[in-house]
């Protein structure tokens, strides 16, 4: 299993006191598996996305990513699972302005030491985005610089890419041709998706699907 969430619980603090928003989530994804994420807004998607990072922690239940139980690992230890296992893709494209097309598909990969240029020439080739390497992020459209994210989340071999409403931000076109390249780069690659969408047309592209109401998977 390249993700395991078991009986994960999460509770946020409001001006009324402990508001549940996971209440015993439990679920499995495989190396090479595609698994979209559905819920209401306020269901706690994202949330999921967020301990399944490791960016916040469970408050009970056992999270494991490459069979390695976050709950038992030190915040430096997590970094690094984060950087060499996981990848991020979110709704805004977050690249970075300073950086050039190539830095910015790079960047992440080097700090792992884990840059293939035959790797991430395959990626920048399959994306289209050869003749955009030497330009900055403002320059390019929302399309192409969501593809930017893609090859950046890519370029390090993840085994987990943690994706939230993708192509939220793009026309209806460039959605599905966006989508349609992630999916295969994924593929190509063995890694395990695990998608948030609002969108059942997408979530039917998926292997699987989980529902999240009332913080349960339903
Ligand atoms: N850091 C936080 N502090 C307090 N409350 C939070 C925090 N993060 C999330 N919440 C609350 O947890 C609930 C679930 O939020 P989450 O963003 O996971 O939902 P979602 O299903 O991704 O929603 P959407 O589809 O609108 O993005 C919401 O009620 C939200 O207000």
């Amino acid at each position: 299993m390249v993700l395991e969430f078991e009986g994960v619980e999460k509770s946020f603090r409001d001006s009324e006191g402990l508001v549940p928003v996971l209440r015993g989530v439990s679920f499995g994804l495989k190396a090479g598996e595609t698994l979209a994420l559905t819920g209401e807004s306020g269901s706690g998607k994202s949330t999921v996305l967020h301990i399944a990072a490791g960016l916040e922690a469970a408050d009970a239940g056992a999270v494991r990513v490459s069979g390695q139980d976050m709950a038992q690992m030190d915040d430096a230890a997590r970094a690094g699972l984060r950087r060499t296992d996981i990848a991020l893709v979110f709704q805004q494209f977050n690249l970075i302005p300073s950086l050039t097309v190539a830095d910015n598909i790079t960047f992440q990969a080097a700090l792992s030491g884990r840059v293939d240029k035959t790797h991430v020439d395959g990626l920048v080739e399959a994306l289209g985005l050869g003749p955009q390497m030497r330009k900055y992020p403002e320059a390019l459209s929302g399309g192409q610089q969501q593809r930017v994210a893609i090859a950046r989340a890519l370029a390090a071999r993840p085994r987990l890419m943690l994706a939230d409403e993708p192509t939220g931000n793009l026309d209806e076109a460039t959605a599905e041709d966006v989508l349609a390249q992630m999916l295969k780069l994924v593929a190509q690659t063995g890694a395990a998706l695990l998608m948030v969408t609002h969108s059942p047309a997408i979530a039917a592209r998926m292997d699987r699907e989980i529902h999240l109401s009332g913080g349960q998977l339903t």
